[in-house]
């Protein structure tokens, strides 16, 4: 990689079978409980001085639920502490630009399914599992550079540490360093499209748009934008996102926020005939707040995830836009995964052969993920063609709903026990996919 060097000096002898975890968002979280759940022994090293996830929400489909519980069940208990139930069970789409709001679509969610949470009280939670004392996780150790050196992988730190690890799993987010290194024709790219979230008080949401609205997931479509809302903090907030599509080129691709301002969204707003739903939720947000441009990895996917002893997992692997609102559950799939191959790997560690192994999951591990995770990639811009009128099918409800439904049914009815058994048939006969 890039910045990534050979080490230096002596390295400390290397432990038996010793997971390193890079990154500790939702992916490398539930993946360092997944592994604790299972006694195989790991590390996650953290760059930032705590876990930390930003002011916002995130829905957690079905298939993330089936993941999580499948990894712990104390990690779907946490969600479900923290999950905000839907006034319905039901996703309504509405033409937010003609007016009326007329419902255009409405998809059944499963009974309470898809519910969303505030992200720093889930990152809590899971983080209160993995206490410190166990000095499983090391916060403040970026990591610099990775060597699979064959029998084992060498981690460099930005602090002139090194330490060893069996296997690698890249957790380290959509501009990962490790993926810039073992694929650097695999950056995230800008898609064209740009995003403002806030959380608003359910009081000053529900005086604007109404209890109805503000009590459950809904989504407005319309041209060139999208707004989306549902309540999160135990019914006290509403998490709104709107997303718009710009022409203009992001203005610093190594960032991926900018300053924004509310007159932005006003812009777009402003020209929607019927747009007065739309244009209150735009009122309650901030005249100042951050900007996000969405990214992802549908120009320049990765080959594979895997590579020696050293893999990518969650938006490393394969970022993707919020429009299908999968990127989190993806990770926490991937983790499942893993957390099963490592714990075959950890039993037969000393009599099936070894490091030869770490790559054979490794392997399995990517046959078993990369056609779905892709694809999610390539729907979820799709989805937002949609969203935004910008695929004709989007205006039209019937048609619409014909186009949206497979691709959340794809993401919600992964077969995620199947994927697992797969993934340790693959490892124990080391088939390959073609
Ligand atoms: C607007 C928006 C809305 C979304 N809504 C949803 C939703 O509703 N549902 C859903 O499932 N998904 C949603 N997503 C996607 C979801 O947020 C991401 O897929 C998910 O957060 C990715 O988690 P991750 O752990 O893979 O990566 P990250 O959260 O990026 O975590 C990476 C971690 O690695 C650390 N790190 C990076 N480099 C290093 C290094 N060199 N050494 C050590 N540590 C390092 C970072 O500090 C960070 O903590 C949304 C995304 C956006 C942008």
């Amino acid at each position: 990689m890039g910045d990534i060097s050979p080490p230096s000096g002596p390295s400390p002898a290397p432990p038996p079978f010793h997971v390193a975890i890079i990154g500790g968002g939702i992916t490398g979280i539930n993946l360092a409980l997944g592994l604790r759940a299972r006694a195989v022994p790991f590390t996650l090293y953290e760059r930032a001085p705590g876990f930390r996830e930003i002011g916002a929400g995130i829905g957690f489909s079905p298939n993330a639920e089936v993941a999580m519980n499948l990894l712990s069940p104390e990690i779907l208990s946490a969600f479900k502490r923290v999950a905000n139930p839907n006034g319905e069970d039901w996703f309504q789409f509405a033409d937010g630009y003609s007016g009326g709001d007329e419902l255009m679509y409405k998809l059944y969610v499963g009974e309470d399914g898809f519910q969303g949470c505030r992200r720093s009280d889930i990152l809590e939670e899971w983080a209160r599992q993995l206490p410190e004392e166990e000095g499983v996780v090391k916060f403040g150790r970026e990591v610099v550079s990775v060597v699979d050196t064959g029998e084992g992988v060498e981690l460099g730190f930005k602090d002139g540490g090194k330490e060893r690890a069996s296997v690698v799993v890249a957790c380290d987010g959509i501009r990962s360093r490790v993926r810039a290194g073992l694929f650097p024709g695999s950056p995230a790219a800008f898609t064209g499209k740009e995003c403002f979230r806030a959380l608003v008080p359910m009081e000053k949401a529900a005086e604007a748009i109404g209890e109805k609205k503000a009590g459950t997931r809904w989504m407005y479509l319309g041209r060139d934008g999208h707004v989306i809302t549902y309540p999160v903090g135990g019914n006290t907030l509403l998490n709104v996102l709107v997303v718009l599509s710009t022409s203009d080129p992001w203005p610093d691709e190594t960032k991926h926020t900018t300053s924004g301002a509310r007159s932005e969204i006003d812009n777009t707003f402003k020209a929607w005939p019927g747009g007065e739903t739309v244009r209150a939720i735009a009122g309650l947000m901030p005249e100042t707040m951050d900007k996000w441009g969405i990214f992802d990895m549908k120009q320049f996917p990765a080959p594979q995830y895997n590579k020696g002893a050293v893999c990518l997992a969650g938006d490393a692997a394969h970022a993707t836009g919020p429009h299908l609102g999968a990127g989190g559950g993806l990770g926490i799939e991937d983790a499942l995964v893993l957390a099963e191959l490592m714990e075959e790997l950890h039993k037969g560690w000393a009599t099936d052969g070894g490091q030869a192994m770490v790559e054979r999951a490794l392997q399995a591990y990517n046959d078993v993920r990369y056609h779905r995770t892709q694809r999610v990639v390539a729907d979820t811009r799709h989805a937002c063609l949609l969203f935004h009128w910008q695929d004709e099918k989007g205006e039209k409800g019937e048609q619409f709903g014909e186009a949206i439904t497979p691709m959340f049914h794809h993401v919600w009815e992964g077969d995620v026990p199947g994927m697992v058994g797969d993934a340790s048939a693959r490892l124990r006969k080391g088939e390959k996919e073609d």
